[in-house]
């Protein structure tokens, strides 16, 4: 069941104690976690959640809109509180409708943790069977890709080439940082230079045996795995 809405400011406390097994697409504004991401999506047996897609869909209008919008727009992160209350709230809903079923789906998150802090507050969460790091030294090529991103989608993130260096520096400064708070087994980086196919390949290549450790045991799966710490 959704849990009852947290106030804003609240830590948010999840009903469902479970930690879902999550794998984590990492790596810089444009380099391609949201292309990896969709393809996932269609595939049986993942569920990919996209903070920034999460953000894009809810109403501009309303108070939490207002707040996301204003940190969005300029290229800032939105606060740590708001970001996981609104994550958790969505995957919550997407299990009511069964779109996530946690008996056979693994979550793919995109985007969420980008800091530290993130991180820390998602263990009670998830529990983070891999990180996948794309990784891509060429940033001029990224930033031109955002730019296209921008005409073609419209995005007030990539609204200006300000904007787009301001969002590499944030992910530099808060984001990168992530990839150390894990466990380095944890830890893979791929090329994310290539096709679409050839870096699915690569990713799939770390997802599928993953894919099928988690859901061999039948009953470990149905039972949401680990508890959260401390429950
Ligand atoms: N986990 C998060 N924490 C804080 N802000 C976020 C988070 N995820 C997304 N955002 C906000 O949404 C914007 C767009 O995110 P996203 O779609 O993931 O961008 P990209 O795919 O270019 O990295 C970010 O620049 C940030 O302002």
């Amino acid at each position: 069941m959704p849990d009852a809405p947290a106030r804003h400011g609240e830590r948010h406390r999840a009903t469902d104690r479970r930690r879902f097994p999550a794998a984590l697409l990492f790596g810089a504004p444009g380099v391609g976690k949201g292309t990896q991401g969709s393809i996932l999506a269609r595939i049986p047996g993942f569920f990919h959640l996209s903070s920034g897609d999460i953000f894009r869909s809810i109403d501009l209008g309303g108070e939490d809109g207002r707040e996301i919008t204003r940190h969005i727009s300029r290229g800032d992160l939105v606060p740590d509180e708001l970001t996981v209350k609104i994550w958790r709230r969505a995957l919550d809903a997407h299990m009511f409708l069964s779109s996530f079923k946690p008996r056979e789906d693994l979550l793919i998150l995109d985007g969420i943790p980008r800091n530290v802090h993130q991180a820390q507050m998602l263990q009670e969460h998830v529990e983070v069977k891999a990180l996948i790091h794309l990784e891509c030294t060429d940033t001029e090529a990224m930033v031109t890709r955002l730019r296209r991103r921008a005409l073609r989608e419209g995005r007030m993130d990539d609204a200006s080439e300000d904007i787009i260096r301001h969002r590499y520096e944030v992910y530099s400064r808060a984001t990168a940082p992530v990839s150390e708070f894990y466990d380095p087994s944890v830890i893979h980086r791929l090329d994310a230079i290539g096709s679409p196919a050839a870096i699915l390949r690569r990713v799939l290549d770390v997802l599928v045996p993953i894919q099928d450790a988690v859901f061999a045991a039948p009953e470990a799966a149905a039972e949401g795995e680990t508890p959260a710490p401390g429950a």
